[in-house]
């Protein structure tokens, strides 16, 4: 295109998104005016019904903010004519934009018409006859745009030029979205439809939590109404990493899905650290059986029969027709329902009595002696209520009864699961991690749990313990998951295993594996040396691809012990003198020792963990090695990798999480030699 033609094409497309943006700020001014129905009356309905309208206006309207550094529409696709009603082009956005009359300005990149945008191809164009893509400034001016058409001799390679400047445009600040490259393997799982559940392995940076959080915008999209209802949540593993991905879906018009971790989704306070071995036993499989068996010891067996009188009247039911009830009821229903039918089948039994006497009892007479005292004493005295926390208590504080419960676990493992000095009752027991998930389990023996989410999305996922997706899984019985992770990144003692067991653990047993392998974040060189441990950390999965190649990505600088901190400083500045994000990753227990000489040397590092929202307001960020997971910067220093590896049980898994967090330069820096995994 002659330079002048192209010039008055980009006004064109300025004015055009001047005029998209005029027509956006409208439809928000629309909502914004628009009067909320409120129905009269104070009962329970009638709040509930005014304050969800209330709450949908607020939504509305959040999502309909322009937000000023977000480019409202990213691409273009001119079809055939006549291919799509009476319109041929389409800007394609994050929203859909309409100019008041009906007429679309900007296409939502979810809707069918879009798929091309990222699917097309010159041998399968699907009716289009040109792509166009747009270049924008980090305040979301357009900046320029580059055609791609569908027909015609030339061959251009623009979409990979236009991924990798998007890959490589330096981070400020948490995660971006990746509405305007999404590529044809990660298209096929975001909208792949919401039943059955998918679950995603991908080597480090193959955009598998930029997929679930796209997924998550594309099911909204095209199922609001059933998700709504249960509603959506993103588990992550940490505050920091959920701080990260906070501001993904909000730029894609989505404000109302909660992201949280699974200690705030289980609620209860978690007071204790649990040893390694006892974590890993509290989140194995077995316990769910253990647990099972430890809560029915509860119900006893009748040794006596009951008396109830009524005026002059006496019915007696026997103690073997008691234990006949007690025997079918045990096990046939979850713990409280069985407590509640007992006093039913017994009110029961003394109504055949009173029949057999002439009598013609109804219902009412039933609930009666359901609720008198000689019934409500029995069904205590043999079936107790019980709560979650007096099991565990007696479970953990009893070796006797943990060694009848618990055959299968060997002696020691049983050993590790006592409390040495265990609490005087369960209310003052200190409750860990791993236990609130097994009172969690036992709360819903006890009572069925109610939860019944839309969609989960859980990332990070090959750290979750059997147990731990257990809990997951009874939150969303009726809905789907997302399932992301990497086995190679699993770091907890108690990682559950392949993903086929991981979709049993969770009851979506038809969910689908699929595999990203296509590495976008992590240039060759570095995902080259970080997959020298694979064959020691994860042999069953192959090596990683990494697209792009970074001239001098890669540097290891070896130190001795008295310049070792010194060349920490100097590989940060080198590093900041780059653009965009910085990280200096250390072993939890070194990093705020680098932290004070980094500060010391004037570079001004924050802490992640310590300080909120540390990578929106700093560009050295100083990231203890157990926060790593899931981030990204453009330049990374690794300190010391051997005591990284050092200070875990999973500690090379741990490293190559650590050493695949750069998107176009890590420097590692070490005074102790490097771990012979390493190569
Ligand atoms: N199609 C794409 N277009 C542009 N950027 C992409 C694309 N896919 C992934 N990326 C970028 O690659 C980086 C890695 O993505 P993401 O964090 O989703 O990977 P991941 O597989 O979850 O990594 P990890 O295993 O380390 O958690 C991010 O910066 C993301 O924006």
């Amino acid at each position: 295109m002659a330079e002048t033609q192209q010039n008055s094409e980009l006004d064109h497309e300025r004015d055009y998104l001047t005029e998209s943006r005029a027509a956006l700020r409208r439809m928000h001014h629309d909502v914004t005016v628009r009067e909320i129905p409120v129905i009269g009356g104070e009962d329970n309905d009638e709040r509930f019904t005014n304050e969800a309208n209330q709450r949908a206006h607020q939504q509305r309207t959040l999502a309909l903010l322009d937000l000023p550094d977000v480019p409202l529409f990213f691409g273009r696709l001119d079809y055939e004519h006549g291919a799509i009603e009476d319109l041929d082009r389409f800007y394609i956005g994050r929203r859909h934009v309409h100019d008041g009359t009906g007429v679309p300005m900007v296409i939502d990149w979810r809707a069918r018409v879009s798929v091309p945008f990222y699917r097309a191809t010159r041998s399968d164009r699907q009716q289009v006859l040109l792509r166009r893509r747009y270049g924008f400034s980090d305040t979301a001016e357009l900046t320029g745009f580059e055609d791609e058409p569908m027909i015609g001799a030339e061959e251009l390679d623009q979409a990979d030029r236009f991924l990798r400047a998007e890959i490589e445009r330096p981070r400020t600040g948490p995660m971006r979205d990746i509405v305007a490259t999404i590529q044809p393997e990660q298209d096929d799982l975001v909208r792949a439809p919401l039943q059955p559940s998918v679950c995603v392995q991908g080597a480090p940076g193959t955009g598998k939590t930029a997929v679930g959080l796209h997924r998550v915008a594309y099911l909204l999209y095209t199922e609001r109404e059933r998700l709504s209802r249960g509603g959506v949540v993103i588990v992550g593993p940490n505050r920091s990493f959920l701080s990260y991905i906070r501001k993904v879906l909000p730029a894609l018009g989505e404000v109302n899905v909660r992201q949280i971790t699974i200690e705030e989704l289980i609620t209860q306070p978690v007071l204790a650290v649990d040893s390694s071995e006892a974590a890993r036993l509290k989140g194995d499989a077995r316990m769910a059986d253990i647990l099972l068996r430890a809560l029915w010891t509860s119900v006893g067996t009748p040794t006596e029969g009951i008396l109830y009188s009524k005026g002059s009247q006496r019915y007696r039911v026997h103690d073997y027709e008691l234990v006949d009830i007690v025997t079918a009821l045990h096990g046939s229903t979850r713990y409280t329902p069985g407590r509640n039918a007992l006093a039913q089948r017994i009110a029961h039994a003394v109504l055949v009595l009173m029949e057999r006497r002439g009598e013609s009892p109804d219902d009412r007479v039933q609930n009666a002696v359901a609720r008198s005292k000689p019934v409500k004493q029995l069904v205590d005295a043999v079936w107790p209520k019980v709560t979650p926390e007096q099991v565990l208590w007696k479970l953990f504080s009893n070796a006797e009864f943990l060694a009848e419960q618990a055959p299968e676990l060997t002696e020691d493992e049983r050993t590790a699961l006592l409390w040495p000095k265990p609490p005087r009752s369960a209310k003052s027991a200190k409750w860990s991690s791993a236990d609130t998930v097994l009172l969690d389990e036992l709360g819903d023996l006890i009572e069925r749990h109610a939860g019944s989410l839309g969609h989960l999305v859980l990332d990070e996922a090959q750290d979750l313990s059997a147990m731990q997706l257990r809990a997951l899984g009874r939150r969303c019985r009726t809905g789907s998951a997302t399932v992301l992770g990497d086995l190679a990144q699993a770091t907890t003692a108690w990682a559950a295993g392949p993903w086929d067991q991981v979709l049993a653990h969770l009851g979506k047993e038809d969910g689908i594996v699929a595999e990203l392998d296509r590495g976008f974040r992590v240039p060759e060189q570095i995902i080259n040396l970080a997959a020298q441990l694979l064959p020691t950390i994860a042999p069953t999965l192959g090596t990683p691809s990494g697209i792009r190649t970074v001239a001098e990505a890669l540097e290891v600088v070896a130190a001795d012990k008295d310049t070792f901190t010194a060349t920490i400083v100097e590989a940060c500045q080198d590093a900041l003198a780059g653009v965009g994000s910085v990280a200096l990753i250390a072993a939890d227990d070194q990093v705020e020792q680098l932290r004070d000489v980094l500060a010391g040397a004037g570079l001004q590092p924050a802490l992640l963990g310590a300080v909120e929202d540390a990578m929106d307001t700093t560009r050295l960020v100083c990231v203890p090695a157990t926060l790593a997971k899931g981030l990204e910067f453009d330049a990374v220093v690794v300190a010391e990798p051997a005591r990284i590896v050092a200070a875990e049980p999973r500690g090379l898994q741990r490293l190559y999480v650590v050493l695949t967090r750069a998107v176009s330069r890590l420097q590692i820096v070490h005074a102790d030699p490097l771990p012979e995994a390493l190569g």
